[in-house]
């Protein structure tokens, strides 16, 4: 890593309109600006909404990994402005949504500043961040635990998914093909 630039994982999330099209787009602009670097993307999974209203339409999800120079609530307001041009109406609370995207982890930085919580407080119980999160970065781990252990037992589980994402993104290699599981 380069200096003065901060590992950070993003957790990326649709479940209205053109899922796969919001997706990729959204991994497009938030690595637009020259202080966000793409380092690597996960497969896109396909989940059962987890909380909010019943009925919803299921989501995708995936995560990147980025290094970036912007500050910890820079890069929230990077996000939230790529959210917006989505069309990102904040409604019901886990209401669906065209695009959500959350910071998971900022370097080491650990905060419990309600408008930038690190690391996202509720990453931890959502299998619909670690598992994909896990097939880019098998070794991380998130309060001492390995991703793929906590994934194991996430209670907000959803059903997992293979979905037929976007492949390559700008040179940058999506992990093997999302296992059955
Ligand atoms: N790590 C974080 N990443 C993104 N937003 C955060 C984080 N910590 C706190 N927030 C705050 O949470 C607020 C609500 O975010 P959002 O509307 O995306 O919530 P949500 O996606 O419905 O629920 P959840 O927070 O459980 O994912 C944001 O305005 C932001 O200030
Ligand atoms: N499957 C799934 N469920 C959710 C998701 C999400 O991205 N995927 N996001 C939520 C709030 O951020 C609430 N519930």
């Amino acid at each position: 890593m380069n200096s003065g630039y901060t590992k950070a994982v993003l957790a990326l999330g649709s479940n209205l309109g053109e899922r796969n099209d919001t997706l990729s787009e959204a991994v497009a602009d938030l690595v637009d600006p020259p202080e966000v670097r793409l380092l690597a993307v996960s497969p896109v999974v396909q989940t059962r909404a987890v909380g909010g209203p019943p009925n919803q339409p299921d989501f995708l999800n995936m995560v990147i990994t980025v290094e970036t120079s912007l500050a910890p609530h820079e890069l929230l307001e990077h996000c939230q402005a790529v959210e917006n041009k989505h069309h990102r109406v904040r409604e019901v609370r886990w209401g669906p949504r065209t695009l959500d995207v959350d910071i998971i982890t900022y370097g080491d930085v650990r905060s419990d500043d309600p408008t930038l919580t690190l690391p996202h407080p509720r990453a931890a119980v959502r299998a619909f961040v670690l598992y994909p999160w896990s097939l880019i970065e098998p070794a991380a781990t998130l309060d001492g635990e390995r991703i793929s252990a906590l994934a194991a037992r996430a209670d907000d589980f959803g059903d997992l998914a293979p979905f037929d994402g976007f492949g390559d993104f700008d040179g940058v290699p999506t992990a093997g093909a999302v296992e059955e599981r």
